[in-house]
Parts: structure tokens; sequence; C-alpha cells
């Protein structure tokens, strides 16, 4: 069998430690040899981003060059219609073949709104779900419906999610990085440094290209 391919979507506007730091320790936590970013082109539940789709990849290409665990996807960009996770994944399965084991990243707060996404209940066919957990977001699921569809899917035994191709839902013990690309957006609007979000790299290319200005 193949290894776990784990893909990691986002807006990315921009990219920022609380992706880079949570994800490098759970492909500890799990046994990843690669991340593969997949920034979106017209993210489904919320206003455009405000840096273009070449400026959020040229933002992942600078904050991975030094980070061999990550590589880049730019299917999304090829779509004009909002980047519906459940496409995407379909894409990939159809390339990879039934049994690959295949896992989609997110942190809590996705998951806590997983089931507004488009077609989200045949996610589980496709993927497993590997969430990191971020400061602020409860762990309890917002219904019990909800609540008793994720112990149905969860797991404890990481070996689980190399050997089945998907279904399973992997709540990691990631630590809690207090970042989100809002608070770096909102940051600079107000002139104050985010030394220490970000990679140097990219607060030198968000300078250089006059983004998220006062
Ligand atoms: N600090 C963090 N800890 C854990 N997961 C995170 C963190 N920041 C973002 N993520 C997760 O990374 C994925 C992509 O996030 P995204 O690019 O939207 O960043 P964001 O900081 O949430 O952006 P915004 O503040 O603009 O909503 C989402 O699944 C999100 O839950
Ligand atoms: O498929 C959906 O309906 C859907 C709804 C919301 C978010 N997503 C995906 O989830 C990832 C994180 O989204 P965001 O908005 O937090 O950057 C990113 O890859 C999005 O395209 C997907």
């Amino acid at each position: 069998m193949a290894s776990l391919h784990a893909l990691f979507g986002g807006t990315f506007d921009p990219i920022h430690y609380g992706h880079l730091k949570t994800v490098q320790t759970l492909a500890q936590e799990v046994g990843l040899y690669q991340v593969t970013l997949l920034p979106n082109n017209v993210p489904p539940h919320r206003p455009q981003p405000e840096a273009s789709a070449a400026q959020r990849v040229a933002m992942v290409k600078l904050a991975i060059a030094d980070r061999p665990l990550f590589n880049l996807d730019t299917r999304e960009l090829e779509r004009q219609t909002p980047s519906y996770t459940v496409e995407t994944l379909e894409l990939l399965r159809a390339e990879r073949g039934e049994q690959q084991p295949l896992a989609f990243i997110i942190g809590q707060d996705s998951l806590l709104s997983l089931h507004k996404w488009h077609r989200w209940q045949q996610l589980m066919d496709l993927c497993h779900l590997l969430v990191c957990q971020r400061p602020g977001y409860d762990r309890a699921m917002p219904t019990p419906d909800l609540q008793r569809w994720l112990e149905q899917h969860q797991t404890q035994d990481a070996s689980a999610l190399h050997h089945q191709p998907a279904g399973l839902i992997w709540l990691a013990d990631t630590p809690l990085v207090p970042v989100s690309a809002t608070d770096i957006r909102r940051r600079r609007h107000q002139g104050l440094s985010c030394d220490d979000l970000l990679p140097p790299a990219v607060i030198d290319y968000i300078n250089y290209q006059g983004l998220y200005r006062p």
C-alpha cells in the first residue's frame, strides 16, 4: 500500500506559524513525510481574500522554501468556481486510485463548521481528517448528532490512518498556536509589527508588495 498522502487546504491570506508549526508537530505525531499545501482560489465560505491568488501562492512558496516537509499543489487555482474540497478530493482520488490513504488537514474551527461544507458527508468516503487544535475553539461539536458522527469516525490508532484509504478522524494533540491570518491583517492595517507570527521572508514579501497596508 502507498504511504499516507496529507493535504492542507487554506486561503493562506497570509500563511503563518499557526499553519506551519502545528502541521510540523502533527507530521511527527502521525508520521507524515510530506504535506501538500493546497491554496484555494475562491474560498467557499468567506469574503474574497485581500491578497491575489498569485500573491498567496508566492507567500506559500517563500514559507516552505526551507521546510522540506511541505510541497505545493496549485490545482484549485485553475478552477474559477468555489474551491469545494469534495471536488478536489474526487480529482485526487481518481488520480491516485481507491486504495491510496489520503488525509485532509484542518483546524478545530473548520471541524466545527464542517457540516456547512458542500456535500460534507461525502468527505469521509474520500479522505481521513486530521484536526489540529486551535485556541478559542470548543472541542465538542455543536450538536449531539454531529458529536455522534465525530465519535463514529474518530480513531486513536495512528497506524490505521496509514492502512485504511479514508473514513477516520484524528484529533491531534498539537500545540495551541495563537495566530490567525485575520489578526495578522488587522495588525498590519493598524501599523503593528507581525514579527514572530510568520516567516521573515513572507513579511519581506508583504512589505515589498505593499499588502495589508494601513
Ligand atoms: N493557529 C492555527 N492553529 C491550528 N489550525 C489553524 C491555525 N490557523 C489556521 N488553521 C487552520 O488552517 C486552515 C487554513 O486556514 P486559513 O488559511 O483560513 O487561516 P486562518 O488564520 O484561519 O485565516 P483567517 O483568519 O483569514 O480566517 C484551516 O483549516 C484553519 O482551521
Ligand atoms: O468545500 C467546502 O464547502 C469548504 C468550505 C469551507 C472551507 N473549505 C476548505 O477548507 C480549507 C480551509 O478553509 P479556510 O476558509 O479556513 O481557509 C480550504 O481548503 C477551503 O477551501 C471548503
